[in-house]
C-alpha cells in the first residue's frame, strides 16, 4: 500500500513550475518557480510551539508539496531565533482527554508524513531546535544549521521520555552510540558541537545561505531518476515508518498512560514555571 501511495507522489523529473505561495494558518508554502524546490515554513508564535494545529498544517503542507510536484521539500521557520521549541506543553499539561489524543495522533501523522515523504527533505534550522523542534529536522535527509543555537532530544532532563520513533530519526543521522549517549543524557549540542558529531550538515551564516545550502542538497538529485529515488528512501526508511504504522494506538495508548502520571505531570508544570520565571528575568 505505501508502495503505491509512493508512486502516485514521485515529484516530476521535468517542469514547468508554477509560482506558488499559500499559506495554512501556521505553515506557509512557497515554490521557487526556477528550482522547483518548495519552502515550508513554520510561523507559530513565539516559539513554534507544536500544538495540535501547528501539526495538522505541518502534515497538510506536506501532502500538498507532495502534490504539486515539487522538487523538494526545505523546512524552516519564521522566527529569527527558534526553529521550534519541539512539542506545545501546555498540550500535555493537565490535557484535555479528547484534545490530547487528537494532539498525538497529529504528531505521529505528521512524523509519517515528513519521514516518510516522498520528496528529498531538508532542514534550514534558523534557531533554537529542542526535542520535537530536533525530532522534525532529523527527520529531514539534510541539515544546515545558523550558529550559536542548540538541538537535540532534551526529553531526560524534563523527565519525560522520548518515544521510539523519536529515537529512530535521531538513529538515522547519528552513530548508535553518539545517539545512545546523548538521548539518555537529555543533550542540548551547539551547532559547532552538532556539525562536529554530524548532527547537522552543514553551518550557515544567515537563513538566505542557509536555504541556498539546502537547495544545493536537493539539486544533488537532479540527474537521478526520481521515481527509483522515492522508491529507494521509503524502502530505506520502510522499518521505522511500518513499526510506528503497526503500532499507533498502543503508542497512543502508552503516551497518554506516561503523560496522565502524576509525577510527570508535576514535572512538567515545574518545567512550565521555569520557562515563564526564565522569560520575567
Ligand atoms: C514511553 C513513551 C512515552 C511518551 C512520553 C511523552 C513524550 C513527549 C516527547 C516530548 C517532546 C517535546 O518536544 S517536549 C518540549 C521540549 N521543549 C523544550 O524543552 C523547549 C523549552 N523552551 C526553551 O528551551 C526556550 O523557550 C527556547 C525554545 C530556547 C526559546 O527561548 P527564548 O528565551 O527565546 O523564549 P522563552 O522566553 O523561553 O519562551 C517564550 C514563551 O514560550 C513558552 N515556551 C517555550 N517553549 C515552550 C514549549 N515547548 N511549550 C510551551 N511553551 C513554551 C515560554 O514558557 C514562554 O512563555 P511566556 O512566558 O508565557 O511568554
Amino acid at each position: 500500500m505505501m508502495r503505491s501511495k509512493l508512486l502516485s507522489l514521485v515529484p516530476c523529473a521535468t517542469g514547468p513550475f508554477r509560482t506558488m505561495s499559500t499559506t495554512t494558518k501556521l505553515t506557509t508554502v512557497e515554490v521557487n518557480d526556477k528550482t522547483g524546490i518548495a519552502t515550508l515554513t513554520m510561523n507559530r508564535p513565539p516559539v513554534n510551539g507544536l500544538n495540535l494545529d501547528l501539526l495538522r498544517d505541518l502534515r497538510q503542507s506536506i501532502a500538498e508539496i507532495e502534490g504539486n510536484k515539487s522538487r523538494g521539500l526545505i523546512l524552516t521557520s519564521s522566527n529569527p531565533t527558534i526553529f521550534s521549541a519541539g512539542l506545545d506543553i501546555m498540550e500535555m499539561y493537565k490535557p484535555d482527554k479528547e484534545r490530547v489524543r487528537a494532539f498525538w495522533t497529529a504528531l505521529q501523522d505528521a512524523w509519517l508524513a515528513l519521514y516518510g515523504s516522498s520528496v528529498p527533505t531538508a532542514a534550514a534550522i534558523n534557531g533554537h531546535s529542542p526535542a520535537g523542534g530536533c525530532l522534525l529536522a532529523t527527520s529531514c535527509e539534510y541539515r544546515v544549521m545558523l550558529p550559536k543555537f542548540t538541538i537535540g532530544l532534551n526529553e531526560t532532563k524534563l523527565g519525560i521520555v522520548a518515544p521510539m520513533w523519536f529515537m529512530s530519526s535521531f538513529l538515522s543521522v547519528l552513530p548508535r552510540r553518539e545517539a545512545e549517549r546523548a538521548l539518555n543524557q537529555g543533550r542540548m549540542f551547539t551547532t559547532d558541537e552538532a556539525l562536529q558529531i554530524g548532527l547537522v550538515d552543514e553551518a550557515a551564516g544567515t537563513k538566505e545561505e542557509a536555504l541556498e545550502k539546502c537547495a544545493q542538497f536537493i539539486g544533488t538529485f537532479a540527474k537521478v531518476n526520481p521515481i527509483a529515488r522515492a522508491l529507494t528512501k521509503q524502502q530505506f526508511r520502510a522499518a521505522e515508518l511500518e513499526q510506528l504504522e503497526s503500532e499507533r494506538a498502543q503508542d497512543l495508548e502508552k503516551f497518554l498512560f506516561f503523560i496522565n502520571q502524576p509525577a510527570v505531570q508535576k514535572g512538567l508544570g515545574i518545567y512550565l514555571e521555569s520557562l515563564k520565571k526564565k522569560a520575567k528575568n
